[in-house]
């Protein structure tokens, strides 16, 4: 069966008498709709991979009005000269185009026919379109030249075309073998990307609206899921300038670096389209609804301080302060209010066990510690959402006709409500996740956070950015710490793709000696290897003396070639425009890529798996596979200790 993009979901009932004989087209045809009003652009494309592409456009207007031996030229027959012309000037003159005379009989149809001299086109009348079904449609396919064709994907999907410029290389060819491939999303991602976009019929819209509120992508590492999201918030920005299109990702790092990429490649945003770490957005819907300055403590000891000198009143609390607090952002992250919702939520996949005992105890040094806070006019981190949920009115909230969120699976569920308040009521909710790459600190259901992806969801399992060899350690090394999942399970699937080299592991025996190595092996990449400053990433660990890094890089390739992206937190540090080389903290690395990465300060994660699993050394696992698959092609690993022998095999090891 053919696939429809975007699907054709609510057909009208002519559109389902055309459905009928495009559905038997093979699996291999696409059946693509512009969705932008393009001018000339007919109602459908056929393509076919060996046998090439068809227009089809389907005509109302009965045969007397059309037919130029009428006494009186027709208005209807003036215009349909035109439509003609138009389509005849902005299609490539290879491509057939199928004129399908809905309101014709065969006779006025060959009739019409002998009228025109217009090469290329096609008429047949209804039934005899349905007679010749598939086979017919397959027959007219014709070729086109690979300019031709990306010509024609550049001017009626020009929103297919891959927004971002890339650092990872392209790793599958398109089965048609275009000149540009790479250049434009493959089918499945297509396909996604316009998912529930096919142009609802004026009666059908409310109840459309009302089905349709959420769609989850969930893909495995490098399968374009940013792309896909981009992609769509693009798109409808241009096809709704009148809507608000709003995208929102966990991690101010990727933001800024796709704000410079898509910089680089497009200028200027649509103005009523808007890109922005949930950070950001959700401090500003904060302001909004409380009208005030949002206070947090500015020191990050401040709070461990707190806890340490209030928890002296449950003394049989034996938890660290680290996991009290990170108790605390559950609690606020699942919008608790009280101590009975506590003891009646499940904590499965928490990392600790506590025994009803302990959750009162926990429960009760929660509100003594935010109401102290609350005191001095301020709150947790994770209080934030937590109280844009519960403010008395929500009227002064952003509101949004589309939210399209990227890296859904660091989002918590106080996040997703927030989210959901901000939706207009026929807004559409878009998700990407990657569960390999964490999920929300826990093993928490979409369902607990709310959100119904049943019958909802695409898996996309091909990555585009990695190589085998790089996806394959990265993968086995997560499955020693997690145990398999099916809601989430994710197995990438490697067919076609580069085989490439292991990642290498270089061993050395201080943190500093990892820096002096690290930007030893980068020097000799860009100055012996002439390997660009853009494709190189850097990621460290908590260990590793960054400020150390940082001013070694820049002695070595310039102050102003070095993008800290934990520093410069918007924009690049000589702006737009030149080659940086860009350095990122694990924890804030999610989303980034590089044709080369550089990892130091991995050694914890790197023993996680090889203990018995549990909640923290799982995050620990998904947040290693996280950093390894931001490489492209070259991964190169620095470890001051050993690497579990069992792990060994799957590195290339260097002295
Ligand atoms: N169809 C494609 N053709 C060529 N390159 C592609 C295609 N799809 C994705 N890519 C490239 O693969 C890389 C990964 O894409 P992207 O960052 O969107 O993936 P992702 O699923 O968001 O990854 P992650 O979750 O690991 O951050 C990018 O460099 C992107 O340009």
């Amino acid at each position: 069966m053919a696939l429809f993009i975007p699907e054709w979901t609510r057909a009208s009932g002519r559109q389902l008498q055309l459905k009928r004989v495009l559905n038997a087209l093979d699996d291999a045809t696409i059946v693509r709709t512009p969705l932008r009003g393009e001018h000339a652009a007919p109602d459908l494309f056929i393509e076919h991979g060996e046998r090439g592409w068809l227009a089809l456009a389907v005509l109302d207007t009965p045969f007397d009005a059309l037919d130029a031996r009428q006494l009186f030229a027709s208005e209807a027959r003036a215009a349909f000269d035109l439509r003609l012309a138009a389509w005849r000037t902005a299609l490539p003159a290879a491509l057939p185009l199928l004129l399908v005379l809905w309101a014709c009989g065969e006779e006025e149809a060959a009739a019409l026919a002998g009228q025109l001299d217009a090469a290329g086109v096609r008429l047949l009348a209804r039934e005899r379109f349905q007679e010749c079904g598939a086979p017919g449609l397959a027959a007219l396919q014709q070729p086109l030249a690979p300019g031709e064709e990306d010509a024609l994907r550049m001017r009626f999907f020009p929103e297919s075309g891959i927004a971002l410029p890339t650092v990872a290389r392209k790793r599958f060819q398109r089965s048609n073998g275009a000149s540009l491939g790479g250049l434009f999303l493959d089918p499945q991602q297509e396909w996604a990307s316009k998912l529930d976009l096919e142009m609802a019929l004026p009666a059908e819209q409310a109840q459309a609206a009302a089905d349709l509120t959420v769609r989850l992508v969930n893909g495995v590492a490098g399968s374009g899921k940013t792309l896909i999201a981009l992609s769509r918030a693009l798109l409808l920005a241009e096809m709704h300038p009148r809507e608000r299109v709003l995208v929102l990702i966990h991690n101010t790092p990727i933001v800024a670096d796709i704000g410079e990429r898509l910089h680089r490649a497009r200028g200027r945003l649509p103005p009523n389209l808007e890109i922005a770490t949930y950070s950001a957005w959700i401090h500003r819907q904060w302001r909004r609804l409380y009208g005030a300055q949002l206070a947090m403590p500015a020191d990050p000891a401040h709070l461990p301080h707190r806890v340490a000198s209030l928890r002296a009143r449950w003394p049989e609390l034996k938890l660290r302060e680290d996991q009290l607090i990170e108790e605390f952002d559950f609690l606020n992250e699942m919008l608790l209010a009280s101590e009975a919702e506590y003891m009646d939520t499940s904590r499965a996949g928490r990392g600790f066990a506590l025994r009803a005992k302990e959750r009162r105890d926990i429960w009760a040094l929660f509100e003594a510690v935010t109401k102290d806070l609350r005191g001095e006019g301020m709150r947790m981190w994770s209080a934030v959402a937590f109280e844009v949920c519960r403010a008395p009115a929500h009227g002064a909230l952003e509101r949004y006709e589309h939210i399209l969120v990227d890296e859904a699976q660091f989002f918590a569920p106080s996040w997703f409500h927030t989210v959901k308040l901000a939706l207009r009521p026929q807004g559409r909710l878009f998700l990407c996740a990657d569960p390999n790459q964490g999920f929300m600190k826990s093993r928490m259901s979409w369902r607990t956070a709310g959100l119904d992806v049943a019958g909802r969801t695409k898996k996309l399992l091909r990555s585009y950015r990695t190589t085998q060899a790089i996806l394959h350690t990265a993968g086995t090394l997560l499955a020693r710490a997690v145990q398999a999942d099916p809601e989430h399970d994710l197995a990438p699937d490697f067919t076609g793709m580069e085989e490439g080299a292991a990642p290498i592991l270089l061993r050395v025996d201080t943190p500093q000696d990892a820096v002096d190595r690290a930007v030893n092996e980068i020097v000799a990449l860009v100055h012996e290897r002439g390997v660009a400053l853009s494709s190189l990433l850097v990621i460290y660990g908590s260990d590793t003396p960054r400020q150390l890094l940082y001013r070694r890089l820049c002695g070595a390739l310039g102050a102003d070639r070095v993008w800290w992206l934990n520093k410069d937190k918007k924009r690049p540090p000589a702006g737009y425009g030149p080659a940086y080389l860009r350095l990122a903290n694990l924890e804030t690395a999610t989303g980034l890529e590089g044709g080369a990465v550089f990892l130091l300060g991995m050694e914890s994660l790197l023993a996680a798996g090889s203990l018995e699993a549990g909640g923290a050394r799982e995050a620990d696992a998904r947040k290693l596979y996280m950093a390894m698959t931001r490489a492209s092609h070259r991964l190169v690993l620095l470890s001051t200790e050993d690497v579990p022998a069992e792990a060994l095999p799957l590195f290339r090891c260097e002295p």
